[in-house]
């Protein structure tokens, strides 16, 4: 398995998905006129994705776990194929419904398939699964640009779909070149975590995610559905900042995605960035909600964007799989199921609101930042680190994983230095320098207790790395033995101290 290019098939994926978000929308004058319906009609089949989408997510999510995830990835592009062709062409309504069910069904399927995959990819890819957000992110900002493109030119419409129909044939071959890594791989200490948490915490937490799973997705739809009405009948903006706060909140949320990205690889623990952000995504939200100035709201759209849409469901999504790494799918269906409700539902709920004001409509909003918050504290309590072996050693499994990272970048440096060293005929041997390292490896040791058993591993370090650069040497020279006599080697004091 070739985690990279497997990775890039996957994250191609869901640029096309990004696509699919918004096609319809950004295509409904077009698709108006070339049905011949009214916007409302053109409105009413876009509810097919929604309804696709929430009974495929629990089936799927249950089937991938059974028959693998490629399957399903490959029942996503499949069926994103047939919406994108076949959308392209269709003028009859309830063939149209239908394809928009299917497109829900694809994005169902490929969730189910790929965020199962990421993580079973093993190493650190639970951040992996945070940039998927970020393809999504990328098509959904091209496709504007190409449908303007397109109607600059007085193209023909359909031209968009061809386009993410055209990647998807690409990845099709790409994708199935590629294998997957074994299905429901729990890592070990992840799965002893896990079977050592105790059940009713468990279970706590699992209310926790799925309740998070239908606030997360609540909390962005409900934003980006109201925000530029809002601040316009609220507070008189002009069209041009009510639409700037919405770009901001993208632009907030891709800077999120990149910046969560980094802070999970150097390590960052998952729970405590969860409740951070939604503290956050509360209290920003509540200044644009009140604020009536207009560089005010702009920053705080931006924050908004960056804590609550920048990859933070993603994150209650990796922390609800990690808590039943066996059946991956199924929590995945599961937690996008009520998702897809919030989908459904908050804009039957804000609509309704709406006719009392739409301040009330938007400000509902943090009565579900709220909620979120909620779901994420009781969350983080239930899974509060306990010690025990299994969880002390998870702890010593990931500051191992950062000191071999270190340890190769040492014998990176080491190797640099070999080589200065042949080109000056120096001994691989330097008694000062070692001496220095291990004053120094004194001076930063922050408890003098351990500080001899620090300077012995220091010991066996420089001595691994004399014996490793005698080796090189040795082979350096047997490339170009016209150079042996003049290093003056020092294999066997190397090797044996
Ligand atoms: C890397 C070197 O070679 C040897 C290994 C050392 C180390 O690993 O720190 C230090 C001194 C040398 O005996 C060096 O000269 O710096």
């Amino acid at each position: 398995m070739n985690k990279r290019t497997l990775s890039l098939s996957l994250y191609l994926n869901y640029f096309v998905h990004g696509i699919g978000l918004i096609i319809l929308t950004q295509n409904m004058q077009a698709l108006s006129q070339h049905w011949n319906s009214p916007l409302a009609t053109v409105s009413y089949v876009f509810s097919g994705i929604g309804i696709g989408r929430i009974f495929a997510y629990f089936i799927f999510g249950n089937l991938s776990d059974r028959f693998g995830r490629k399957v399903f990835v490959n029942i996503g592009m499949l069926s994103y194929l047939v919406f994108f062709l076949g959308m392209a062409f269709v003028n009859n309504i309830q063939v149209a419904y239908a394809l928009a069910i299917v497109a829900g069904i694809a994005n169902s399927a490929l969730d189910s398939g790929t965020y199962a995959t990421f993580i079973e990819m093993g190493g650190n890819q639970g951040s992996a699964n945070i940039l998927i957000k970020a393809f999504m992110s990328i098509g959904e900002f091209i496709l504007p640009l190409f449908i303007a493109t397109l109607e600059a030119n007085q193209a023909w419409y359909g031209w968009s779909f061809m386009l993410a129909a055209a990647v998807l044939v690409f990845n099709l071959f790409f994708l199935n070149r590629q294998t997957f890594p074994q299905r429901n791989l729990a890592d070990d200490a992840t799965a002893v975590a896990a079977q050592q948490l105790p059940k009713s915490r468990r279970i706590l937490a699992s209310i926790g995610l799925a309740g998070y799973g239908y606030t997360s997705m609540a909390l962005m739809i409900l934003y980006t559905q109201w925000i530029s009405l809002f601040v316009t009948k609220t507070y008189g903006f002009g069209p041009v900042l009510a639409h700037l706060l919405l770009s901001l909140y993208s632009i907030g949320s891709i800077t999120g995605v990149i910046v969560i990205f980094i802070l999970l690889r150097t390590g960052f623990t998952e729970r405590k960035l969860l409740v951070g952000m939604n503290i956050g995504s509360l209290i920003t939200l509540a200044v644009v909600c009140y604020a009536s100035v207009p560089w005010l709201s702009m920053i705080a759209s931006f924050a908004f964007g960056f804590l609550a849409a920048g990859g933070a469901m993603q994150i209650g999504l990796n922390i609800f799989l990690r808590l039943y790494p066996h059946i991956k799918g199924t929590i995945t269906g599961t937690f996008f199921t009520f998702g897809s409700v919030a989908a459904f539902t908050i804009p039957l709920i804000t609509g309704w609101l709406s006719k009392q004001s739409i301040a009330a409509a938007m400000r509902s909003d943090l009565v579900v930042a709220v909620a979120g918050l909620i779901c994420v504290a009781v969350t983080a309590w239930a899974l509060r680190p306990t010690h025990s072996l299994a969880t002390d050693r998870q702890t010593i499994n990931q500051i191992d994983q950062k000191i071999v990272r270190l340890l190769n970048q040492r014998f990176e440096t080491v190797t640099d230095i070999s080589e200065l060293k042949q080109q000056a005929h120096l001994p691989v041997l330097d008694q000062s320098r070692e001496d220095r390292v291990l004053d120094r490896v004194a001076q930063r040791s922050s408890e003098a207790a351990h500080t001899p058993y620090l300077q012995a591993i220091y010991q066996a370090i420089m001595s691994n790395s004399r014996a490793y650069q005698t080796a090189r040497k040795t082979t350096t020279q047997q490339v170009s033995p016209s150079t042996a006599h003049a290093t003056g080697m020092t294999t066997k004091e190397d090797l044996h101290d």
